[in-house]
């Protein structure tokens, strides 16, 4: 008995005081950070009462004019939050193959799916950017535009009859997700999905359940990886890997079979399986990295689109002088540069306006709110001669906090699209605008995401009016526990068909 009460007392004794130690690493240093907690460090109220880009932006307003980074425990591990612009183009760009990791936890042999572009590091990412990059080429969007015009036609088409004819108070949120899910569906995996006629089908349920179901040891994984490798962990739900894996399989068999050559994304892959069959591994893919490079592209390209329409939409609604004025713009150009009142592609690019508007929807509302990076050598700071990260350090870059901060953004909660002239933008550091990143690990759906975004709204505008139902929140929420930006419990927006 007291063997056990000794031994217990030496158990949380020698804890105290390695946390002591621990904790004491970023004053040793002599890093500005706030004082830690036992165990949460600086993350007291983390996913339950803040959300991450809340406590990011608390120690970044606060320590920010004392050096290029501020510390802070992360649990117990100190990160480095960037605070200093020339460093942050120096991470992200000039210095780029010192950080090109994220360090997030995948593992390919027991959990192919986690194994995607956004998650692997080092040499497996470095061979795999440039065979996915040419996916997103100028001339694959024009594709890919046509499919999303399509599918943005089916959405004014159910919009309008929700409405019935009259104004309507109506949850606009669950409709966009949909409207997305519709156009990946389409556009990677080359289905007719319907779900916005039907939001219970498998491919919109599935999708949900890959961004919001979690499996129980995540957290785990995320902070030790190495160890959960070893205990063959995965990332992935088991549902969602039998979905996936099934649908790819089958999509590509089928394609396989019936001969069918198509110049779309599944055709693609087709060519880079068949690579790797015929030996070219440098160009070729296997199976399971086509089907993990097709999940990531759902998961990352879902719920950040359906977030920034559903959002522009809150703030266009909120603001109807500039709801106005793009309407008109955007008839104008259409007017000008394309043939029977249908949007094309041309017409797209000459809406300057709806850019703008695009861009001030992802500075204020940042759906990825921070971007990991992770140190792969001793890096000395120029210009900050006592400033060091060491290898391996883990760097968190605040880009919900440097989108708010005054310095680059005078009255930040305002939504104004004339801070995206050209002339505006030209007066603030390159690196003050990065809702999808900068420099080679820039997010690769970037232009297929703003197409997404663009195309939904424009078709939206010219069919309706927006405005504030009595029960749209004044201020919109998040949920804590999400790491991106996902509305609390989404929102209603009264919706009036124009004539
Ligand atoms: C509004 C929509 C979107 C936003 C705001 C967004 C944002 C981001 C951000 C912030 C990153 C990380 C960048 C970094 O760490 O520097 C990223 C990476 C990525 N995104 Fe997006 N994204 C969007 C749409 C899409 C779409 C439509 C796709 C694909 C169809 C996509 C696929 C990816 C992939 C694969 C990566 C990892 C790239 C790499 O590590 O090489 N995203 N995105």
């Amino acid at each position: 008995m007291f063997v056990s009460i000794y031994l217990a007392a030496g158990v949380c004794i020698s804890f105290y005081i390695w946390m002591k130690w621990r904790f004491s690493y970023l004053k040793r240093r002599g890093i500005a950070h706030e004082p830690p907690l036992p165990i949460v460090g600086n993350m007291w109220g983390w996913r339950v009462t803040q959300h991450t880009s809340q406590i990011m932006q608390r120690l970044y307003l606060k320590y920010k004019h004392l050096g290029p980074y501020v510390g802070a425990y992360f649990l117990m591990t100190p990160i480095y939050i960037i605070t200093d612009m020339e460093l942050l183009k120096r991470v992200l760009i000039k210095d780029f193959t010192n950080f090109d990791s994220r360090g997030l936890f995948y593992n390919e042999q027991d959990d192919p799916l986690s194994a995607h572009l956004f998650a692997v590091d080092g040499p497996k990412w470095h061979s795999l950017r440039p065979r996915m990059t040419p996916i997103f080429s100028g001339a694959k969007m024009k594709l890919m535009f046509l499919t999303v015009t399509r599918t943005a036609q089916e959405l004014v088409k159910v919009l309008k009859e929700r409405c019935g004819g009259a104004a309507a108070s109506l949850e606009v949120t669950k409709l966009l997700a949909c409207y997305t899910s519709d156009t990946i569906g389409t556009a990677i995996f080359g289905l007719e999905c319907n779900g916005l006629r039907d939001p219970k089908a498998p491919f919109v349920q599935m999708g949900l359940n890959a961004m919001l179901k979690k499996r129980y040891d995540y957290i785990f994984c995320l902070f030790f990886p190495k160890l959960s490798l070893k205990l063959h962990l995965k990332r992935t739900p088991a549902d969602v890997e039998a979905f996936y894996m099934g649908l790819v399989k089958d999509t590509i068999k089928y394609r396989e079979e019936h001969n069918i050559k198509c110049n779309d994304f599944v055709g693609i892959m087709l060519e880079m399986k068949q690579k790797y069959e015929a030996g070219n591994t440098e160009e070729g893919l296997t199976l399971n990295e086509i089907a993990a490079q097709m999940y990531v592209f759902l998961v990352a390209g879902f719920e950040t689109t359906a977030t920034a329409l559903s959002l522009a939409l809150y703030e266009l609604a909120r603001n109807e002088h500039i709801q106005s004025q793009l309407r008109e713009e955007i008839e104008e150009a259409i007017a000008q540069h394309s043939e029977h009142g249908e949007l094309t592609y041309e017409a797209l690019q000459k809406i300057k306006y709806l850019d703008q508007v695009i861009s001030e929807t992802l500075r204020m509302y940042p759906v990825a709110t921070e971007h990991l990076r992770r140190t792969n050598a001793r890096y000395e700071v120029p210009g900050h001669p006592h400033h060091y990260l060491p290898a391996g350090a883990q760097l968190i870059i605040p880009v919900y906090s440097i989108h708010h901060d005054p310095e680059y953004y005078p009255e930040p909660e305002k939504f104004q699209p004339e801070r995206f002239s050209d002339e505006a933008i030209q007066q603030r550091p390159s690196c003050a605008f990065i809702p999808f990143g900068q420099g080679p690990r820039i997010c690769i759906g970037m232009r297929f995401g703003r197409i997404k975004v663009a195309v939904g709204l424009i078709a939206l505008l010219r069919n309706f009016r927006f405005s504030f139902a009595d029960e749209t929140p004044q201020r919109m929420q998040f949920e804590n526990h999400s790491f991106l930006l996902h509305t609390k419990g989404g929102f209603k927006l009264r919706v009036e068909a124009l004539q």
